[in-house]
Formats: C-alpha cells, structure tokens, sequence
C-alpha cells in the first residue's frame, strides 16, 4: 500500500520501518498538515504528532477520504467532532491511545481485574505511568484509557493527576525518566497487601508495528474503529 506518515518524528521514523519491513510503500513524510497535493495516491494515512495539531491533521486526511490511524494523544476532548466528520465523508478511522499488542491485552487483563474487585472496596486503585522526558501530555493516553475501563466498574468517576482530592477520583502518578518508552502498572492497595498488574515496552516497535497492522486492516472499510476491532478482542 501507499503510506503518508503525518507526523515524521521518534513513532514516524519507526512506523517507517515497520512499513519497508512490511513491503508498503512511504509516498509521504510530513512534519506540517498535508495538503491535497501529499495526499494524491495515498492508500492510507498513519498520524502520531502531537495534541496541538492532531485534530487538524486528521479533520484534513478524512475530508480527503484518505483511510487514516492517529494515535497522537492529548487531543480527545474532540472526538466525538472526528467521529462526526469521519461518518459525513464516509471515511474510516482508527484511534487507540495504544497501538501494542501487548497493552491491548493489558486491557483487557485491567477490565476483568476491576469487575473482579467490585466486591473489595478495602483495596484502593491507583495508576502510575512512566515515559521519557520528552512526552508533552500527562497522564499518558494509555493511563487514561487503563482509567476510563475502571470507571465503568466501580463507583469511581474522575481521574486526577498526582494524587486525589475528591473520593470519587482515581489518582494517577506521571513520571518522567530519560528513554523510557512506556511503563503502566494498576494497583489496588489495602492495609494487608498489594496486587498489581504492570506492562512495560521494551522500544517503540510494539506501538508502530500496530499502527501498520492497523493500516493494513483499514484498507477498504469505512466507519471508526478500534484496536479491538481490528486484534478481533470484540
Ligand atoms: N498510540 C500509541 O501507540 C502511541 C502514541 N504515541 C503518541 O504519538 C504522538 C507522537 O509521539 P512521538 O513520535 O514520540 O513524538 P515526536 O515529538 O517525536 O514526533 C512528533 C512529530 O510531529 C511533527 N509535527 C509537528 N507539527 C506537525 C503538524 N502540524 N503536522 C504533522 N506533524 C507535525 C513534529 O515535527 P517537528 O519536530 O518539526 O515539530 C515531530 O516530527 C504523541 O502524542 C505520543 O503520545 C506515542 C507512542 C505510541
Ligand atoms: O508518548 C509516548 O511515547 C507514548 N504515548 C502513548 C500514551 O500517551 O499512552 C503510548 C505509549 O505509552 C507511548
């Protein structure tokens, strides 16, 4: 396929690979919104940028009717608009705070954990996340995501950064710590113990080659999707 990367920084550059390895095609390598001229022949397009221009980059390449996956975070507060304008173009889109296989089964491991300690209100969740010093947004979108699945098994309605103020918030911990590509781990701590559940990345590679299988899934469907849909997790 014929691949535009829209956003051509640490995720482009190893999306790229990824692709070669793959035998598709780079037609396009963008550090600024595309235009029509970029997007001619583009099969599909891949956007990891960053939460200031996501929503622009993406608004464009679904009025060109280009199959896109974004998996910039830090923007979602609009998308229910992308949604919108992905069903009036007849497009299709992909978003996922996390494209790895690795914490799409995480995922799924956090929903069953927090069914499961419904019944244990002596054990209190909170969430860390670590990424390299780099990352613009905190919470990670992952850690949000990790959040999100919680709130919709317990009486818990707000996230909270760094700690928690209100009894119905769940705190978060950011830390920030050179090359560190992306640790989550969920705790439910009592006074007698802890359990824990925790995915570390090891490189970039899980995330972008995600993204590409993604890619590779989207050709041809319209609607908006998630890596659920996409790893058959529905
Ligand atoms: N969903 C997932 O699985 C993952 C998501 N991410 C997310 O992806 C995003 C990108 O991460 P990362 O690659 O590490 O960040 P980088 O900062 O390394 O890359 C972002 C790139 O976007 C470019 N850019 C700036 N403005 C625009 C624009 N208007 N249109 C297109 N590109 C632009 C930057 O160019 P310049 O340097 O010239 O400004 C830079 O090359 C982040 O939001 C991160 O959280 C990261 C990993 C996995
Ligand atoms: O910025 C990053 O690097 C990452 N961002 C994503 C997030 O915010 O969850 C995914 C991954 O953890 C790496």
């Amino acid at each position: 396929m014929n691949i535009a990367i829209v956003g051509y920084g640490k995720m482009g550059k190893a999306i790229e690979e990824i692709l070669i390895e793959r035998g598709h095609h780079v037609v396009a390598k963008l550090n600024q919104k595309p235009t029509s001229q970029d997007l001619e022949n583009v099969d599909v397009a891949i956007e990891f940028s960053n939460p200031e221009v996501a929503y622009e980059n993406i608004k464009t390449l679904l009025e060109h009717k280009i199959p896109t996956i974004s998996g910039t975070t830090g923007w979602l507060d609009r998308l229910e608009e992308i949604k919108a304008i992905n069903q009036e173009n007849n497009a299709a889109f992909i978003y996922g705070s996390n494209f790895s296989l690795g914490v799409n089964l995480f995922f799924e491991l956090n929903a069953h954990l927090a069914k499961l300690m419904r019944n244990y209100p002596q054990y209190q969740v909170e969430i860390e996340e670590i990424h390299h010093t780099q990352k613009l947004d905190a919470p990670s979108g992952t850690a949000i995501s990790l959040a999100e699945q919680i709130f919709d098994q317990s009486n818990l309605t707000n996230w909270e950064l760094d700690g928690k103020s209100e009894e119905k918030n769940l705190p978060i911990y950011a830390k920030r710590i050179e090359n560190v590509p992306g640790t989550h781990t969920v705790s439910y701590v009592s006074d007698i113990d802890t359990i824990e559940i925790k995915h570390t990345a090891h490189s970039r590679k899980g995330f972008a080659l995600g993204a590409v299988i993604a890619a590779e899934w989207i050709h041809g469907k319209q609607g908006f999707f998630t890596m659920k849909d996409v790893l058959g997790l529905t």
